[in-house]
């Protein structure tokens, strides 16, 4: 899906200029898109309008952001993430079954590469900005209609760049840190959505809060537990995946009772878990969905044609 879907608009913007500086071989302007979420970073690599490259990683310290700023080439700055994040790319490769951080063969740039950053971690956001080159999306800047003051900015680029792609009516469902739905109709207009724990902080929080409950793990190839359990493991995965399955059902089922035609695409690190239980409990939803983990990135590759 890194495909060019609309003309690009004539570049007016500081990062579209800063971005010139960095061409790739092909003379595509290289810059890089991070998102920061609740949990981790999500980093993607872009040649001009096509997604080179997306991975995830932890959370960076700040004396290697630091260090970032201080990156002479693109490939010093790859390798600073990378160095610091050996662990957490391999657990980001069988998670998705995708890319690690590129490899720092890339073409050598004579200046690093713009940010395009979108955060819903005010605290980090701060301390990116030593980054020469940063630029944060704000809310304001994503063309859906009828957004809320507080939405998050995550939650708009992934509706935005779902819709922009696949089509409106569009809700987007993603499983990260969160469960969050968040719909737009065929005007592209905020329809609403909704927010709730995710599963690995329904689990967390079982564990945490409780004097006898044990912190449960899911794997991602974990099958569907037993429904009536007779074991504590067991009986709260049970609780916890099976009303979690209702629940994306149930406003699946109203989305559609809305807007019989919409769409619905799915992201977020537990996208792969849910699908594979959607697919044995609801077939018929399952085929319905589209898996796309990049939707924040097509949102933000949208919203840098119109700077
Ligand atoms: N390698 C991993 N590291 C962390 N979480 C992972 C990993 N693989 C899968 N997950 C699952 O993904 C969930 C976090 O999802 P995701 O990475 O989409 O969160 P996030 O984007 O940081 O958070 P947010 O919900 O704020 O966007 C965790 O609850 C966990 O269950
Ligand atoms: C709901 C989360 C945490 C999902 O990442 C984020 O989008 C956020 O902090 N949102 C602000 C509240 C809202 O969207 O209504
Ligand atoms: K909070």
């Amino acid at each position: 899906m890194a495909s060019l879907r609309d003309a690009p608009r004539t570049p007016t913007s500081s990062l579209r200029d800063a971005a010139r500086t960095t061409n790739g071989t092909s003379g595509e302007k290289i810059w890089l898109a991070l998102e920061i979420g609740n949990t981790r970073l999500h980093w993607a690599l872009f040649r001009g309008e096509i997604l080179d490259n997306a991975w995830n990683t932890e959370y960076l310290p700040e004396s290697i952001i630091c260090q970032l700023a201080q990156s002479q080439t693109l490939d010093d700055l790859l390798l600073t993430i990378s160095a610091t994040q050996n662990k957490t790319r391999e657990q980001a490769q069988e998670q998705t079954g995708g890319s690690s951080p590129p490899s720092p063969h890339l073409p050598t740039s004579s200046s690093l590469p713009p940010l395009l950053l979108a955060s819903v971690v005010p605290s980090q956001t701060a301390i990116w900005e030593t980054y020469p080159n940063v630029r944060v999306i704000t809310l304001n800047e994503v063309p859906l209609k009828g957004m809320y003051p507080t939405l998050g900015i995550d939650r708009a680029l992934a509706l935005w760049g779902a819709g922009k792609t696949w089509g409106f009516p569009m809700l987007v469902i993603d499983a990260g840190t969160t469960l969050t739905f968040t719909a737009a109709d065929a005007n592209q207009c905020l329809v609403g959505g909704a927010i709730l724990p995710g599963l690995g902080l329904q689990f967390a929080t079982l564990g945490q809060k409780t004097g006898q409950l044990p912190l449960v793990e899911i794997s991602k190839n974990a099958s569907l537990p037993p429904r009536f359990a007779l074991n504590t493991k067991e009986a709260i995965e049970s609780g916890v995946i099976y009303t979690f399955l209702g629940g994306i059902k149930d406003f699946i089922q109203a989305w559609w009772n809305l807007f019989p035609n919409g769409k619905i695409a799915i992201k977020g690190g537990d996208r792969t878990l849910i699908i594979n239980y959607l697919q044995v409990l609801y077939p018929e939803i399952a085929t319905h969905l589209i898996v796309e983990p990049n939707l924040i990135f097509w949102g933000m590759r949208e919203i840098i044609k119109l700077l």
